[in-house]
């Protein structure tokens, strides 16, 4: 049977093949969130001519700052000529790295988007379900290369298509991701297949195993995450390329007090928005890892208003909650029904079979709880990981001069403004200045928080 044949939800207490939802109707590939195959390089309608060329010289137009420019001559394309997904993905890739050049590549952040620019990208991220932005999808997921015979497991042949600076730190730095994706994405079927053994068949082996094989998985994805300082430098990652990914919510300091403006033309129409930037932290599988071990999160990112004029507010969603909504919509409602079919995931499950034992001896037992902590402490391992990295690449940069360029413009966003905690204290200021991820998040209070939940979730009560 292959990945994509994977029962997913069979009915609960019948052990059936027959599965009455396949993980293809979630978008999930043997690559797991990934498309199946590498996305396309062009759309093949050379209507589409004027936003390829552009795309093709992005660091080019930066560096001499000509984007904005060009983009402002651009003609407005209509999507009617986008056929397939991959070719409606290959368009929200274009546009969304035009749109965040066009927004930060210049003197002072670009306050208007152009209906060249808005209009398609609207169209295309309604499609997608996901905001009009440079989504982890965008610039990760489908901006991915490599050679015929390799896979994108492999960390060493992979490049990304686009990159606003032009430089391989750029390229590694998405590339890490992609192949944490690939390499984890077996762990999806796996995950749910040992789910459905904890919760309908009660098969202590299974539960242990599958937990086992989670936690070297998860290990593997930190040995993934840990190449990063191989080819990334964090100077050059903290003061050229994370300036891009920056969003336009509590940008004030970086001259976005209302957010960006999505002029659609006709006369003024179009909305003030103010979103999230391109953050890791929209990651499915991270996400989905959550879901499997019952990791409750609660931090909050910060409470400004997000997404203004759609209805959606940011206050009182958590993080992981609200980053949801940056998903792509299939792998978004993927993460709900798996959650709505296993509440509480395996600390739930672990638990019942731990409380009333079903038959299973106490050796049983013992390897189901010990292999469910070791699953918990291999995810919040790799979330110290991921702090360690946060601090080399975030807080040290941020602490010494940039000496690039004069202005960046995303940085200066990042200078302590007191945001609250989730605690509703003011945020710790760990390190003077410097305190928002790219996401706008209370940068260290959330993510040690973040690690504290997943360590939390590996306290059974039972015992
Ligand atoms: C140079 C490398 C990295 C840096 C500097 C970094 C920075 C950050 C920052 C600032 C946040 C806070 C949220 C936000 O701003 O949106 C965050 C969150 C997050 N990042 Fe990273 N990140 C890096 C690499 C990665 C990689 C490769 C992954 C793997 C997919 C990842 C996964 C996450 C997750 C899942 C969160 C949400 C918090 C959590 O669930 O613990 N990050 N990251």
């Amino acid at each position: 049977m292959s990945p994509l044949e994977t029962p997913v939800f069979p009915s609960k207490g019948v052990h059936t093949d027959t599965p009455p939802v396949s993980l293809t109707d979630y978008g999930i590939t043997s690559n797991g969130f990934l498309p199946e195959e590498a996305p396309l390089r062009r759309l093949p309608d050379p209507y589409y001519a004027p936003w390829e060329s552009l795309v093709e010289s992005l660091s080019t137009s930066i560096a001499q700052q000509t984007l904005r420019h060009q983009v402002d001559q651009l003609p407005i394309l209509s999507t009617d000529r986008l056929t397939t997904e991959p070719e409606w993905r290959r368009a929200c890739v274009v546009l969304a790295f035009l749109t965040h050049g066009y927004i930060w590549g210049g003197e002072t952040a670009a306050e208007i988007l152009p209906p060249p620019l808005t209009l398609p990208l609207l169209t295309i991220s309604h499609h997608l379900g996901m905001p009009p932005v440079a989504t982890y999808a965008c610039v990760n997921l489908w901006n991915f290369q490599h050679p015929p015979t390799s896979l994108p497991a492999n960390l060493d042949t992979l490049h990304a298509q686009h990159t606003f600076t032009g430089t391989p730190d750029e390229s590694w730095f998405y590339m890490v991701s992609v192949a944490m994706e690939a390499r984890g994405a077996y762990l999806v079927p796996a995950m749910l297949r040992a789910l459905e053994a904890a919760t309908t068949r009660r098969d202590c082996g299974a539960v242990a195993g599958g937990l086992r094989e989670l936690a070297a998985g998860i290990g593997e994805l930190g040995g993934l995450l840990e190449r990063m300082d191989e080819r990334c430098d964090p100077g050059v990652f903290y003061h050229r390329i994370r300036p891009f990914l920056a969003g336009s919510k509590n940008m004030g300091a970086a001259g976005l007090p209302r957010g960006v403006f999505y002029d659609e033309g006709q006369g003024g129409k179009g909305e003030w928005r103010q979103l999230r930037g391109g953050s890791n932290g929209q990651s499915s599988l991270v996400q989905f890892l959550d879901v499997v071990l019952g990791v409750e999160h609660k931090a909050m990112g910060n409470s400004s208003p997000d997404g203004v004029g759609s209805g959606q507010k940011g206050g009182g969603m958590s993080f992981h909650e609200e980053v949801r909504r940056y998903m792509p919509e299939p792998h978004r409602r993927f993460l709900e029904d798996v959650a709505r079919r296993y509440p509480g995931g395996m600390k739930k499950a672990v638990g019942d079979l731990l409380a009333d034992g079903g038959g299973a001896s106490r050796e049983e037992r013992t390897a189901v709880r010990e292999a469910f902590e070791g699953a918990t402490r291999a995810l919040a391992e790799f979330r110290n990981k991921h702090l360690q990295m946060v601090t080399r690449y975030i807080i040290i940069p941020s602490r010494q001069p940039n000496g690039n360029q004069g202005v960046n413009l995303a940085t200066a966003s990042s200078r302590l403004k007191g945001l609250p905690s989730s605690k509703g204290k003011e945020a710790e200021p760990t390190v003077k200045g410097e305190l928002t991820g790219t996401g706008g998040t209370a940068l260290l209070p959330f993510l040690k928080q973040s690690r504290d939940e997943t360590f939390q979730a590996g306290q059974l009560q039972v015992r």
